[in-house]
């Protein structure tokens, strides 16, 4: 009895709050019935209530999660996260449709508090739809179209030779080379790029002078595992259902002596690596200026775009510079490094491919000398090889999120303002109706009969849709087929010879940037006369005390060696 009189007013009260709860509810459903003219969202799993599908929506390796659903709900598909609509693109029609030609209403990103609270949101590939991100957007883009990438050549054909050599020295830290090498070949190619913004009366050879001459090994080599680490947060951090502080933002005013609990001391050190990796570029800029490189440009202050703008503006435009440097840095080695590593890893598991690739080579250069980009149309099927490479793993296999800056109708299916927006690059590469048996990694699906590349329209979307699209597409697939040619053309990459007879197994990193874990692995000279080759050209480079290396080379000055 006693207990009845205590419980009873709780259980009254209990039962209010979830009325008014059900009430609430009720009416939020109504209004957002409303709000969709009775229209369905995109189909999904069935969310639960207030949370959605907070538990069931795919964080680790999505695309395949995603993959795996669309089989059921079909090429646009939606997750419901705590009130927020996630639109899943599954086919390069609906990525088109909506990321291109809608490009006005789908080329904005999602503010993400995570992002805030590291305060990032300065990165290119982050910032909101606005005159910030156009700016930043305008000089990545100046450095990266077509017309300028003639200009890095000799750069990307010197750092792929440069990584050669590396590899001979010390095949087993071929990881590190890669990445070594990814890294140097940005940081040469954002100081070009830094002097050619500064100083445009320089031009051609004087400019690639100004370029080299420094290389500060080691000075790079913490900022390498920087970008990675910071890569790997910002993946986390994107993934819609990944982090409660996205889904919950309340969490982000915990204190930060709650160290269990808040998301401050995480987010400090994401700081702390965007900051390190944000000023590498510039430090190399500087670093180059104080041992005498580009002198005759000089400093921040003889901007010349920058000398137009008052004071104020001259500030932000500085900003603007240092962060899209940074910017490309980052997002540029990671995805760089990643298509290369699955490269060696194409040809480990296809010594046939591998064989083919190399009898191309040898037939243009009659192993007399490295392929160079003007050998590019007598090679391909290393081009071929180079976007099988690609499409069977692409370096970024869903999309970074895009987001509805309205209400949209697509195909009778509603899209709210504020929705994220993400393609599923897995799926749409692995479509069996371009792609026939889209697992089998087959270089000849790029080839036309008589042996010359086929024109593919579906490949472009690993790099993105509409006005996100990705600058450094050109720049990327260059560097990818230089490697493969330089790389291919004096060694042999195979299993380990320990490792035989044990099955061979490689598995790939979730995030954003996906690239192989890694995997055993020979590299050796395909014979003396390449290994000749590697030293020979090395010879013909200054390498300074601590071993770096100081060569302006290019195909046009004829850094083709020639063995007798
Ligand atoms: C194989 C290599 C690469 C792949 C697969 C790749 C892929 C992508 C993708 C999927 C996006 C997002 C596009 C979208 O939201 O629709 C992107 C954006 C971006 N990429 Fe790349 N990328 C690569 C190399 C590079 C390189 C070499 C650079 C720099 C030189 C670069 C710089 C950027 C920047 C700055 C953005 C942000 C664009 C924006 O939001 O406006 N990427 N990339």
């Amino acid at each position: 009895m006693i207990q009845f009189v205590a419980t009873g007013p709780i259980v009254y009260f209990l039962f209010f709050l979830s009325s008014v709860f059900a009430l609430q509810a009720f009416r939020a459903s109504f209004r957002d019935y409303q709000r969709r003219g009775g229209l369905p969202y995109p189909p999904g799993p069935r969310p639960l209530p207030i949370i959605g599908n907070l538990l069931c929506i795919p964080t680790k390796s999505s695309w395949l999660g995603y993959t795996r659903l669309a089989k059921k709900y079909g090429d646009v598909m939606s997750f419901h996260v705590l009130g927020r609509v996630v639109v899943i693109l599954g086919s390069t029609k609906a990525t088109k449709d909506l990321l291109e030609k809608r490009g006005g209403i789908y080329s904005d990103r999602p503010t993400i508090p995570f992002f805030e609270m590291m305060d990032v949101q300065w990165s290119v590939l982050l910032a909101r739809y606005g005159e910030p991100w156009r700016l930043r957007r305008k000089i990545a883009e100046r450095g990266f179209r077509p017309g300028s990438l003639a200009a890095y050549r000799a750069i990307q054909e010197t750092r792929a030779r440069v990584l050669t050599n590396r590899l001979l020295q010390n095949p087993q830290e071929w990881t590190a080379h890669i990445e070594l090498s990814g890294a140097s070949l940005f940081l040469f190619l954002l100081r070009y790029l830094f002097i050619s913004i500064i100083s445009p009366s320089f031009q051609g050879e004087q400019l690639l002078a100004m370029t080299y001459g420094y290389e500060a090994k080691g000075h790079h080599d913490g900022t390498i595992d920087a970008a990675k680490k910071l890569s790997d947060l910002g993946s986390r951090a994107s993934l819609p259902g990944s982090m409660l502080v996205n889904e919950f933002p309340f969490l982000r005013h915990i204190p930060e002596w709650m160290p269990w609990i808040s998301y401050w001391p995480l987010a400090r050190i994401g700081h702390a690596l965007a900051e390190e990796v944000k000023n590498v570029p510039m430090q190399f800029v500087r670093e180059g200026m104080l041992n005498g490189i580009a002198r005759p440009c000089i400093a921040f202050h003889s901007l010349v775009e920058a000398e137009k703008l008052s004071g104020f503006e001259r500030k932000g435009y500085e900003r603007a510079i240092t962060e899209t440097l940074g910017t490309m840095y980052t997002v540029g080695t990671e995805s760089v490094v990643s298509s290369i590593m699955s490269l060696f890893l194409a040809v480990l598991l296809h010594p046939e491919v591998q064989r083919k690739a190399q009898d191309e080579i040898d037939a243009v250069t009659e192993r007399k000398r490295f392929p160079t980009f003007e050998d590019r149309l007598r090679l391909p099927f290393v081009d071929a090889l180079c976007r099988e490479v690609l499409r069977w793993r692409p370096p970024a296999p869903v999309h970074v999120p895009h987001a509805a800056r309205e209400d949209h109708v697509y195909e009778g299916l509603f899209i709210p303002k504020g929705a994220w927006l993400i393609g599923n690059i897995w799926a749409i590469t692995r479509d069996p109706d371009v792609y026939p048996e889209p697992e089998v990694f087959n270089p000849e699906r790029f080839l036309n009969p008589n042996g010359t590349l086929r024109d593919d329209v579906t490949l472009g979307s690993i790099f993105g849709f509409g006005k996100r699209l990705c600058p450094g597409r050109h720049f990327a697939d260059a560097t990818l087929f230089i490697v493969a040619a330089t790389v291919l053309s004096v060694f042999h990459i195979e299993k380990r010879r320990d490792s035989e007879g044990t099955p061979f197994e490689f598995t790939y990193s979730g995030g954003l940037v996906s690239r192989p874990n890694p995997f055993p692995c020979s590299i050796s000279p395909r014979d003396k006369r390449a290994e000749e080759l590697i030293i020979l050209t090395d010879s013909t480079v200054t390498w300074d005390a601590q071993g770096n290396s100081n060569f302006p080379s290019s195909s046009a000055k004829g850094l083709c060696l020639v063995l007798s």
